[in-house]
């Protein structure tokens, strides 16, 4: 096959896979030769030699049918790292093999062979939007994606549901491969581990579980909350936690709250959680939400030319859809891919029309939860002592500040309110409530705190 042939079929793989995916992974291959039936392609990591090998082997080899290319098999041959790394992919014939990679490594089984999750070519640090809400924990996590001497271990993120904890360890684990190909990260789900530990329990294979996961060199686990109250996986993630930090190897934790609010984790595990950096992802404001828009919209932009977009839309799904990330991107994607059926611009009118499943169900729900980690925050407090027995002033002035907020924001009564504020009766919490209406009329500090909490939490 000519060169300029594969540049033909590299220009139509640009249309079919998008901007980004092409960047990162179909650029960088080069063709060798079709011999055989085979097309071979040198790539520069074995990491990358299988991603394409899983996720754009089919498309690679159709449109190399469309030009007449004699091939039924795409191979990767990886350049740099192991001249005798090749992973073959899939070919139109049923018999072909699933993706093999043949690396072997002496500290271990290969980086393919780790047990992890497979990465979302998407969950890039380019396609991550920094807002006020999530600059920190970006930083934290571009620090610990520059690799070089482990400097706070592990580094735990979290954040409520769809604030991109998972995009940002994904972001990482990209980097980290693209910067050293041949470090062994390993990224996996919390019952992803529960489930190999049950597994090599089962087969009575526990000294090659401890061996692998103590031979990785960068270990992520995502949603750790889910192994509390697991007793035996917390008691062995603890022992793989305490191998790899005494060996200097990073761990990246992530959970839906702070170490020390995970309910059923063991307290020694909360400590070591604790150890190193603890950042939260806080919930979206309506810039960050405007610029994740923004920055979707310009490539949905890309893949429906034609498709004309009115003034004032994104402002409107910003300002109206403030549950999580997720729910904005899907809302995004309805919308266009609605608009290119139908034939018809997008406008408010149609925002409004497609989306209103989702913009009845995005009608600002402040939950009591929300509000005592704002006000928490807000006065410096722990959010445990919200709920807890305490009742310096300290303490209880913000507690009743929270109660006051949950009586005014949310539609919940004052039993349930004191249910959730550590069991409480509804008199200690109208107590509070009516506490805190007093003090707003003489305290204009108290005033000015309420009215900027209130706003916060409707924004
Ligand atoms: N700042 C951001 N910029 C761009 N995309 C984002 C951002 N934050 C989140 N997203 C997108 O939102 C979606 C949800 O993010 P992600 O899966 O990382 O959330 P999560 O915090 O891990 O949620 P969960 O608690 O459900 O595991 C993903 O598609 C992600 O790419």
């Amino acid at each position: 096959m000519k060169n300029d042939t594969w540049g033909r079929v590299k220009q139509q793989l640009l249309e079919t896979v998008g901007r980004n995916n092409y960047a990162n992974w179909i650029e960088p291959l080069q063709l060798q030769k079709v011999d055989n039936g085979v097309a071979l392609f040198s790539v520069p990591t074995s990491f990358m030699a299988n991603w394409v090998a899983r996720n754009f082997s089919d498309q690679i080899l159709k449109h190399l049918k469309a030009l007449d290319v004699p091939a039924s098999r795409v191979e990767f041959k990886v350049e740099t790292v192991n001249a005798a790394d090749t992973v073959r992919a899939a070919s139109s014939d049923s018999s072909a093999a699933a993706p093999i990679a043949r690396a072997a490594s002496e500290s271990g089984p290969s980086v393919e062979e780790l047990p992890g999750a497979p990465l979302d070519a998407r969950f890039t640090f380019d396609n991550f939007v920094v807002g006020k809400p999530n600059e920190l924990a970006h930083a934290a996590a571009r620090r610990v994606a520059e690799g070089g001497p482990v400097t706070f271990n592990p580094l735990f993120l979290y954040g409520g549901v769809g604030l991109g904890k998972t995009h940002l360890m994904h972001a990482i684990a990209h980097e980290i491969q693209v910067r050293d190909p041949k470090l062994r990260v390993l990224y996996l789900s919390a019952e992803q581990f529960m489930y190999r530990f049950v597994q090599a329990l089962r087969d009575r294979q526990m000294m090659d579980f401890k061996q692998l996961f103590r031979s990785v060199d960068v270990l992520m686990v995502d949603d750790v909350q889910f192994i509390a109250g697991k007793d035996s996986t917390q008691e062995e993630f603890f022992h793989t936690f305490n191998a790899l930090v005494d060996q200097g190897k990073q761990i990246i934790i992530s959970a839906d709250r702070a170490p020390g609010e995970i309910k059923d984790l063991e307290d020694r595990i909360k400590s070591r959680l604790q150890c190193g950096l603890v950042v939260d992802l806080h919930p979206t404001d309506y810039e960050l939400r405007l610029g994740i828009l923004q920055t979707k919209a310009e490539n949905y932009r890309a893949q429906y030319q034609g498709l004309v977009f009115a003034d004032g839309v994104l402002e409107f799904l910003a300002h109206r859809i403030t549950t999580n990330v997720r729910v904005l991107e899907g809302a995004l994607m309805r919308l266009f891919a609605f608009a290119s059926l139908v034939g018809r611009e997008i406008t408010m009118e149609l925002a409004q029309e497609c989306l209103a499943d989702i913009l009845k169900a995005s009608d600002r729900k402040v939950t009591v939860e929300e509000i005592q980690r704002r006000v928490s925050e807000h006065y410096s407090i722990r959010l445990s002592d919200m709920i807890g027995p305490k009742r310096v002033r300290v303490i209880a002035r913000p507690r009743q500040v929270a109660m006051y907020l949950s009586k005014q924001l949310t539609s919940r009564s004052l039993p349930e309110i004191g249910r959730r504020f550590g069991g409480r009766d509804h008199t200690t919490v109208m107590h509070g409530v009516r506490r805190i209406e007093e003090l707003q009329t003489t305290d204009s500090q108290m005033f000015e705190d309420v009215e900027m909490l209130r706003r916060a939490l409707e924004a």
